[in-house]
């Protein structure tokens, strides 16, 4: 037994399945800053073959389909996961709000779970059970609050009365008797998602948008269905069902459309992420493994209570907070510094010209997405900003027509056929990276300002600024330092070029 009682009972649910491995031989359950990780139980050969969960405990579309009549069938996987977890969160959590059972449902009695970390109020005696019921020892495990997630911090910012006409609540919303509206929180977090660099905000908005969209899709699926399944669908439920899916899905090949291809999977579903290593998740014939890094793939063998690992994907630390709540820092070598808004506001002031060449661009598949980064060495600007500058700086002999002829020189370098369109052209691109390091740089240094006065100023309010806030505060800081720092690696490298 574990000091864990939503993980050993999480074990004992995965022991009723048929071929089941017991993780608990290889790894351990720790509770560290990352939330809950697994750790190594003695020295582990590389190769071996640590977690294997068998695909009958997956959640997926695979798995949930039967447990639903066809007129779901229109859901894509997130959002069907998420309003699954939303109703099973709903039935176990709050059951004393649920509308009366559909008839005709064979019951039988589900086992309870106790309070932990995860769980932190003993549970109400739970409904009678359903089919649906039969992965709640999983879902018991999950998050139920993601405070470190940027969506939940723009949530936080609104009022009730805003979010119910943003996301076009209903009245009996079972859900929002739990929202707890706090005045004082709210301006913090509205202060918060202010303080955020461009790169985190234009993410943070884009997960925002793709929630919206599920929302709508589920929200009104559900008007037209609801009634065919027994629950009830909450807001709040389905944005933690959401954050859960967004957050701990793992990729899963299903044969349907790509964006159905992923998983919920127990256990692997533990692991934290870290940026380089190789070693992944692998499905096999019946079920979903994790296996000790072999000895070619690079990632340091596992020794007694050193943490399993792996990669969630190249990510920069904007992306890993926006989507996971969490950032790396300086030994992200995936950190970028945005800088799209110089380029773009360079190709604005050349007029018409400038026009028609982000028109070249936007062709050729390069515009948007410029950075600036300082691994692999030598630190510089992405290829897509020397592509743009480049052709910024190239003379038209005339803005009539864009011949091919006139865009030779810029084709020709683009296609790696040359290294640069011409030395008078490359000197200006040269200047035209200073420029914008420089901007990068003043503009990082002004976000690392900010940051530190609204810290300087919340501690000096009355309520004082409590852990939370504060970790989210230096995860906001912490992506400003990392464009300061690669920006300025940057600078020096083009300081004397
Ligand atoms: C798939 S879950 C991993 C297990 C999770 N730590 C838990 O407590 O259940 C992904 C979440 O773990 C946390 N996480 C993963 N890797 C992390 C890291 N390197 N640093 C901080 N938090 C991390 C983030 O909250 C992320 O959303």
């Amino acid at each position: 037994m574990s000091e864990d009682p939503v993980w050993d009972a999480l074990l004992a649910w995965l022991k009723t399945f048929p071929n089941h491995v017991d993780p608990e031989k290889s790894v351990r359950l720790v509770h560290n800053e990352a939330g809950r990780g697994l750790v190594a139980r003695g020295d582990l050969p590389p190769g071996s073959l640590l977690i294997s969960i068998p695909n009958a405990a997956l959640l997926n579309l695979r798995t949930l389909k039967p447990l639903y009549p066809p007129s779901f069938a229109s859901l894509n996987a997130i959002q069907w996961l998420s309003l699954h977890l939303a109703l099973q969160f709903r039935r176990h959590l709050h059951p004393n709000n649920l509308r009366p059972p559909l008839p005709n449902r064979t019951s039988s009695t589900s086992a309870s779970l106790p309070s932990s970390k995860f769980t932190s109020t003993p549970l109400p005696r739970p409904p009678p059970a359903i089919p649906q019921d039969k992965y709640w020892p999983f879902i018991a495990s999950l998050p139920r609050s993601f405070p470190t997630v940027p969506l939940t911090w723009s949530n936080h910012s609104r009022s009730l009365a805003t979010l119910r006409a943003d996301f076009s609540l209903s009245d009996e919303d079972v859900s929002v008797d739990d929202w707890q509206d706090d005045g004082k929180k709210r301006k913090r977090y509205t202060e918060l998602v202010e303080l955020m660099d461009g790169a985190t905000r234009r993410r943070a908005r884009d997960v925002e948008k793709r929630f919206r969209e599920d929302w709508d899709v589920v929200r009104r699926l559900w008007a037209d269905h609801g009634t065919e399944v027994e629950g009830e669908l909450g807001f709040f439920d389905f944005l933690l069902g959401w954050l859960n899916v967004n957050t701990r899905c793992i990729y899963f090949d299903l044969d349907g459309r790509k964006e159905n291809n992923l998983t919920l999977c127990p256990v692997i579903d533990m692991i934290n992420h870290v940026p380089g290593r190789t070693t992944k998740p692998s499905p096999r014939i019946a079920s979903m493994t994790f296996s000790a890094p072999t000895t070619s793939s690079g990632d340091p063998p596992l020794r007694d209570g050193e943490e399993l690992a792996f990669s969630y994907g190249a990510h920069e630390d904007a992306m890993l907070l926006t989507e996971y709540g969490f950032v790396i820092g300086a030994e992200n070598d995936y950190n970028v510094a945005e800088v799209d808004k110089y380029v773009e506001g360079l190709f604005e002031a050349q007029g018409r010209e400038g026009e028609l060449k982000v028109g070249v661009l936007r062709d050729e598949g390069y515009w948007g997405d410029m950075t600036l980064s300082e691994k692999p060495d030598p630190p510089s600007p992405s290829w897509r900003v020397l592509v743009a500058l480049r052709l910024f700086h190239l003379r038209l002999p005339t803005l009539a027509v864009l011949s091919a002829d006139s865009l030779a020189a810029w084709y020709n370098n683009i296609n790696g056929v040359t290294e640069t369109v011409s030395s008078a052209n490359e000197a200006k691109v040269r200047a035209s990276v200073r420029a914008i390091c420089d901007a990068a740089v003043r503009e990082a240094e002004e976000g690392v300002k900010r940051c530190e006065e609204v810290l300087r100023r919340w501690k000096r309010e009355g309520t004082g600024v409590d852990k939370e806030m504060e970790g989210n505060w230096r995860m906001v800081k912490t992506v400003w330092d990392e464009d300061l720092r690669i920006a300025r690696a940057v600078k020096n490298e083009y300081e004397g070029k």
